[in-house]
C-alpha cells in the first residue's frame, strides 16, 4: 500500500497489465501469475525494498564449522545479513529506490528475494510456498480492484518498526475502487466469503 501510493507510475504500470491480461472486470488466480511479469516484478521489488525480517532469524550452530576461511565455534549465534543482502550494491538501479523493472532487466541480473526472504538451509519457512502465493492473490487483487494514492495536499513520509519483523508504522492513505464496476465486483467477492 504504501509503495504504491509513493509511486503512482508504478502501480499505473501493475493497472495496466493487469487490465491487459485479466481484461478489467476479473480478480487474479494463482495461475495468472507466470502472465503477470510486472506484477511479479512489483511484488518481489517490495519484498527486497523493505525486508521483513531484515536480520533474519538468528540460530545457534550446532557444531563446529568453517565458513569462507573463518572458525565458527560449536555455539555461536548466527544472523542472516538480510538488509545487506537486499540493499546490495548495483550500478545501474540505486538499492534505495523503488524500481520494479529491476527484476525484468536481462542486461543486470537482481537475485530473487525468494532465495534470502524465506530464511536458508534446513530451517527455511516451510510456509514459503504458501506466504508467495499468498501474496500474490492479496497483492494482485487489491491492485487490480483500487487505486492507491497519498491523500491530497498531504505528504507519504515512510516510516518502519525496525524489530524483528519490520513492518510500516501506521499511515494515512486513499483507498477507492477503480470504478463502480470495480467496486461492486469486490463487493460481489465479499459476500461469496461471507456465504
Ligand atoms: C511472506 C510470507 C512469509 C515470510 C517472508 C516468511 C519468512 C520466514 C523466515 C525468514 C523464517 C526463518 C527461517 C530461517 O531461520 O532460516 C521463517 C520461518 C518459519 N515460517 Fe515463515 N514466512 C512467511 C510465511 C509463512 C507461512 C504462511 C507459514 C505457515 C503457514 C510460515 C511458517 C514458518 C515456520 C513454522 C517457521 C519456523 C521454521 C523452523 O524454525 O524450522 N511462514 N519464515
Amino acid at each position: 500500500m504504501m509503495a504504491m501510493a509513493l509511486h503512482p507510475d508504478k502501480q499505473r504500470a501493475g493497472h495496466e497489465e493487469l487490465d491487459r491480461v485479466l481484461g478489467r472486470l476479473r480478480l487474479p488466480v494463482i495461475a495468472d501469475r507466470s502472465s503477470l511479469p510486472y506484477v511479479d516484478a512489483l511484488i518481489k521489488e517490495t519484498m527486497r525494498w523493505h525486508p521483513a525480517l531484515p536480520l533474519g532469524i538468528a540460530r545457534c550452530t550446532a557444531e563446529d564449522d568453517s565458513y569462507n576461511g573463518y572458525f565458527i565455534p560449536k555455539g555461536t549465534i548466527v544472523m542472516p545479513n538480510v538488509w545487506a543482502t537486499a540493499f546490495a550494491p548495483n550500478n545501474k538501479y540505486p538499492p534505495k529506490d523503488f524500481i520494479p523493472e529491476r527484476y525484468l532487466d536481462t542486461s543486470c541480473p537482481e537475485l530473487d528475494p525468494s532465495a534470502w526472504a524465506f530464511g536458508f538451509g534446513r530451517r527455511v519457512c516451510p510456509g514459503k510456498a504458501l506466504g508467495e502465493n499468498s501474496v500474490f492473490i492479496l497483492i494482485a487483487s487489491i491492485l487490480a480492484s483500487f487505486d492507491i494514492a497519498v491523500r491530497p495536499g498531504e505528504i507519504l513520509e515512510p516510516d518502519f518498526e525496525l524489530n524483528l519483523v519490520s513492518y510500516p508504522k501506521p499511515f494515512a492513505c486513499n483507498i477507492t475502487p477503480r470504478s463502480p464496476e470495480h467496486g461492486e465486483m469486490v463487493a460481489s467477492r465479499a459476500s461469496q466469503c461471507q456465504s
